[in-house]
């Protein structure tokens, strides 16, 4: 039996755990290929359901598709990718359901950071340095909220970066003047700036060290419990992803092969490849416990 014969796997736990929750976004049957020489077909036949307020973790090793299937779902694809098929719905939250993939124009602008927003891989590095915090958060609200003031602007600005934890007298900072971590931080702050009902987080700390991504994972975590926005989490970081997820959903050669409880995929993976992933890790059979659900630790500067 295969995944694509079949669908992903999922256990009877999955099925019990996802009966009761209502969908923010649906994807069926998505195919996404890159017009290369010769072609490459990134996402196959991928369909997938994240629910309101959950946390879906995107696992699977470099080159899998992740990106790309983010990409597709947020209407961020660029030329040579395109969507071949399939059907991506959003749920919003006022009961009405828009096709995403028919969106254009300004309907597709007020889509994208406004119901779905995105922190790219990187995202700390694409914080123009020439211009200060106050002027990129600004420019965000300036541009989806063009009925606020001045005032109201610079205040919903200080009051995103209280929010991701970094204090507003940064509001007048250029990027330079900011630690990796805070920078990061600022990202999340432009992402949550419109209150999306839905976050993609593509490797949002991979590039940061252990204590300072704690840190900002905590950070998300409550924001997730404040704001109920639904999270896709991209990483490679399998043990991460079971620490912080709610459900995983595991990637191989750009199809989903299992999709399960967090739980049942670190204690009863079904898939092969799913087990050979969790056996990637020898972390896992440490101690990470439950680390970032708990925040039992100090927070670390950042
Ligand atoms: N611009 C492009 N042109 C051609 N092929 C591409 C392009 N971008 C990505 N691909 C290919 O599409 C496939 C999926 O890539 P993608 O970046 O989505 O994977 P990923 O799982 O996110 O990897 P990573 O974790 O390294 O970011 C890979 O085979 C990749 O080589």
């Amino acid at each position: 039996m295969t995944a694509t014969a079949t669908g992903p796997l999922s256990s009877a736990a999955h099925d019990a755990y996802t009966a009761g929750l209502a969908p923010v976004l649906t994807a069926r049957d998505v195919s996404i290929e890159y017009e290369v020489d010769p072609p490459v077909q990134a996402v196959k036949d991928v369909s997938l359901t994240l629910h309101r307020g959950e946390i879906l973790g995107l696992a699977g090793e470099s080159g899998c598709g992740k990106t790309t299937l983010a990409y597709g779902l947020d209407r961020l694809l660029k030329p040579p990718a395109i969507l071949r098929s399939g059907e991506v719905t959003f749920h919003d939250a006022s009961g009405v359901d828009i096709d995403v993939v028919g969106l254009r124009g300004d309907a597709l602008r007020a889509f994208r950071w406004d119901k779905v927003s995105m922190v790219f891989q990187g995202a700390m590095n694409s914080l123009n340095p020439v211009i200060s915090v106050r002027k990129q958060l600004g420019d965000v609200l300036t541009t989806h909220r063009p009925q606020m003031g001045r005032k109201e602007r610079d205040a919903r600005s200080a009051e995103l970066l209280e929010l991701v934890g970094v204090d507003p007298a940064r509001l007048d900072s250029f990027a330079h003047e900011l630690s990796g971590g805070m920078r990061q931080r600022v990202m999340i702050a432009m992402a949550l700036a419109l209150g999306p009902q839905v976050m993609i987080m593509d490797e949002p700390t991979t590039a940061l060290d252990v204590v300072v991504q704690r840190g900002i994972l905590r950070e998300i975590m409550r924001l997730r419990e404040r704001f109920d926005f639904a999270v896709v989490f991209i990483t490679h970081d399998l043990p991460l992803l079971l620490e912080i997820s709610d459900r995983i959903a595991v990637m191989r050669e750009g199809e989903i092969v299992e999709i399960d409880t967090a739980e049942s995929i670190y204690s009863r993976a079904q898939h092969p490849y799913t087990r050979q992933l969790l056996a990637s890790f020898p972390s896992l059979t440490g101690d990470r416990g439950s680390f970032v659900r708990t925040g039992a630790e100090q927070e670390g500067a950042s």
